[in-house]
């Protein structure tokens, strides 16, 4: 482990750190991808060729339906051909990989979230020393010290720069890392809080596709790479400043019996998901629930008109998950536009996608004037999944 100290301290209660008084806010967004670049309607001929698995014509036919239906054109990749060609042990299921896979992703995931870092905080105009805590969502590592030292160095955040490093998150890591963002900036004055989220996640799962594996071609079909940050803090102290989303409540329910319906394991070639087809149909038949119990603590009620009086930052999984969304709460056409558009330029990045898709919201509200697709900018509030937001009524 690094060698860092870390002090609790424990005061009378009339000397606390004072709290903001406001709620924590989004303050700039940046993105970052990989330079390799695949077009969908491209990528099952490419797969079944660099694996070898050109004969396996009934899974390819399988792959390029999936592929037709995903709704994704094109996706990002941090390997290469080449990166290929360099470890057959990728290829070969009985083949040990995960220790060159996990040197791959260990450089990798701290230079493409530092990237992503870089574009939050040059947009945020403040120095990067300014940062207090630093809060990092990855699936794509497993060492330590992790990744979020190497991001503060990269970024030449201060020594004592405060770290949380939240692995094994699966897709809702965006969601987890923006809600820490969230306790951290609200629980002491003038924090903040850089959060990223990090996926490289497609060097950990890369292999050959296999004919009892039908989930692992839907995975093969969706995942990629990218990374995204946030500048998040209370009370903005300067008119440079510019909250976009307050974040004004969070929570988090689990479906009962689910357990096995999502899942993740590292083993010794990488990673295996577990991708149930019944995922469409789960989320169909609890969302609605799920968002009246979420939102009426705020007060927040469907009054008849449906749920499209809110703006809505939907996690694309995928184009299935999209679709339940809008059927299960009744939403026009259009209210997902920033999620599909993001699905379809960049595919399924788990927990990075969010950053994307707020990113996506935002540009939207500014290019239209408030005239936008989906009647998105209109709306005060909003709900991404699962954190409630509320744009800024300056913005
Ligand atoms: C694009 C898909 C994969 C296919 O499109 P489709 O309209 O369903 O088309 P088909 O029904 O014709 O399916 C095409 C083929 O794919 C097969 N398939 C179809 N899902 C499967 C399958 N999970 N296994 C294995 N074969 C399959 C299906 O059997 C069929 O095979 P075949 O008959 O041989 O053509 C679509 O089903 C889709 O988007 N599925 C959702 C994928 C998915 O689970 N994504 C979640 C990833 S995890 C994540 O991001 C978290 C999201 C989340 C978001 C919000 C939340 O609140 C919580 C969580």
């Amino acid at each position: 482990m690094a060698a860092t100290v870390h002090l609790a301290g424990v005061i009378n209660e009339s000397q606390q750190t004072p709290r903001p008084n406001g709620s924590a806010a989004v303050l700039a967004i940046g993105t970052a991808n990989p330079a390799n670049c695949l077009r969908q309607d491209e990528y099952p001929d490419w797969y079944f060729r660099v694996t070898n698995s050109d004969h396996l014509t009934t899974l390819k036919n399988k792959m390029k339906r999936i592929c037709e239906k995903s709704g994704i054109k094109k996706r990002y990749f941090h390997y290469t051909d080449e990166t290929i060609a360099a470890h057959p042990e990728f290829l070969d299921r009985a083949a040990p990989s995960l220790d060159a896979r996990l040197r791959i992703t260990e450089s990798a995931v701290p230079e493409l979230a530092a990237a992503a870092a870089k574009r939050a905080i040059a947009e945020w105009e403040r120095p990067a020393t300014d940062i207090t805590h630093l809060v990092l969502a990855t699936n794509s590592i497993a060492h330590a010290p992790g990744a979020d030292l190497r991001v503060a160095a990269l970024l030449s955040l201060r020594p004592d720069v405060q770290r949380t490093l939240l692995c094994f998150h699966g897709c809702y890591s965006g969601c987890s890392a923006l809600r820490v963002a969230r306790d951290l900036a609200e629980s002491s004055r003038g924090a903040r809080v850089l959060v990223a989220s990090c996926e490289v996640v497609t060097s950990l799962s890369f292999r050959t596709p296999d004919e009892a594996s039908p989930e692992a071609l839907v995975a093969a079909a969706l995942f990629s790479d990218g990374a995204g940050a946030a500048v998040v803090g209370a009370d903005p102290e300067s008119p440079a400043e510019r909250p976009m989303f307050y974040m004004v409540a969070a929570s988090q329910a689990t479906l009962p019996g689910t357990e096995r319906a999502m899942s993740m394991r590292l083993g010794s070639s990488g990673y295996d998901f577990g991708l149930s087809a019944e995922i469409p149909a789960l989320l169909r038949g609890a969302i609605a629930g799920c968002l009246v119990e979420a939102l009426a603590p705020l007060g927040l009620v469907d009054t008849g008109g449906g749920w499209n009086g809110l703006f809505s930052a939907v996690h694309p999984g995928g184009r299935a998950i999209l679709d339940s969304c809008e059927t299960a709460l009744a939403l026009e056409a259009g209210k997902l536009a920033a999620s599909r558009h993001v699905l379809s330029e960049y595919g399924n990045m788990g927990g990075v996608t969010i950053f994307f898709v707020l990113d996506e919201i935002r540009r939207r509200q500014h290019q239209d004037g408030g005239q936008k697709e989906g009647g998105m900018v209109d709306c005060e509030w909003g709900v991404m999944l699962w954190v409630s937001a509320r744009a800024s009524p300056s913005r």
